[in-house]
């Protein structure tokens, strides 16, 4: 791999932002990425048009040599514009199929497969390596295992409560102990997996939403970005 070193050297800047479901990733990377001129990379988006195409494909997903097999074959391309992010499988547009309640449920299989992880790593780090301004890529492991040189890392966290609230507010009518309960048990799977779990890097910075507002949180992520542009 080329060294991510190279494009901080040329005034770019990496920001590596993780944490589990509905504590606002998508939503903050979006918008300091928008504010700031960066581009913007939804990891989850990927992991979940890799299973969107093995749904489709009809691929055993309760079998991981069956997906580890499967995990070279459709092309998944990222359009890291922060305004209109886009994600296509061999040229289909998926964006609205990847949000499935059955993608959903299968995603935390599909992407504890090692073979599914090292393609999709390849495929982050050479997006974030053309990123001309720079990137604000958001995860699970971005700040541990794809981009550790990252000059910014957030964690966000929230309790399981507001995190549910916030999701069964997008999915209109939904039950919210239903979709606590389905969070913490992809939380579960996705911090238990032997490769490249959800966990927070050592030198990132951890900030709780719970009780901030959405807006709150982006001034706070644009403010440390800021800082570590100005060398502090
Ligand atoms: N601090 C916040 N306060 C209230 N709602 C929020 C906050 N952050 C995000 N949201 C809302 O919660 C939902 C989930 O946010 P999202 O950014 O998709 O989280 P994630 O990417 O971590 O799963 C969205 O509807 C978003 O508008
Ligand atoms: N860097 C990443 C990003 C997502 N994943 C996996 C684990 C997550 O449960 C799924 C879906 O991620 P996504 O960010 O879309 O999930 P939510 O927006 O929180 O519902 O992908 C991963 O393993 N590694």
């Amino acid at each position: 791999m080329e060294s991510l070193e190279n494009s901080a050297a040329a005034g770019t800047v990496i920001v590596a932002i993780d944490g589990p479901s509905g504590t606002g990733k998508s939503s903050t990377s979006k918008a300091v990425a928008a504010q700031l001129g960066l581009s913007y990379l939804d990891t989850g988006a990927q992991y979940r048009a890799i299973t969107w195409w093995m749904v489709t494909n009809g691929i055993d997903l309760t079998d991981p040599g069956a997906i580890a097999a499967a995990a070279g074959k459709p092309e998944i391309v990222s359009g890291t514009d922060p305004a209109a992010p886009t994600i296509t499988v061999d040229g289909t547009d998926v964006a609205g199929p990847i949000r499935t309640q059955e993608v959903t449920s299968k995603v935390s299989a599909v992407s504890a497969v090692p073979d599914v992880r090292t393609r999709i790593t390849e495929l982050q780090r050479s997006i974030a390596l053309a990123a001309e301004k720079g990137i604000v890529v958001e995860g699970r492991d971005i700040g541990t295992t794809v981009l550790p040189d990252a000059d910014l890392k957030i964690f966000l966290t929230a309790s399981p409560e507001a995190r549910a609230a916030r999701r069964s507010g997008e999915l209109k009518g939904a039950d919210v102990n239903a979709t606590r309960e389905a969070l913490i048990k992809r939380d579960a799977a996705d911090s238990s997996r032997k490769t490249s779990p959800l966990a927070k890097a050592g030198d990132a910075v951890e900030v709780d939403t719970t009780e901030l507002s959405l807006q709150q949180v982006i001034e706070c992520v644009v403010t440390l970005v800021e800082e570590k542009r100005a060398g502090k």
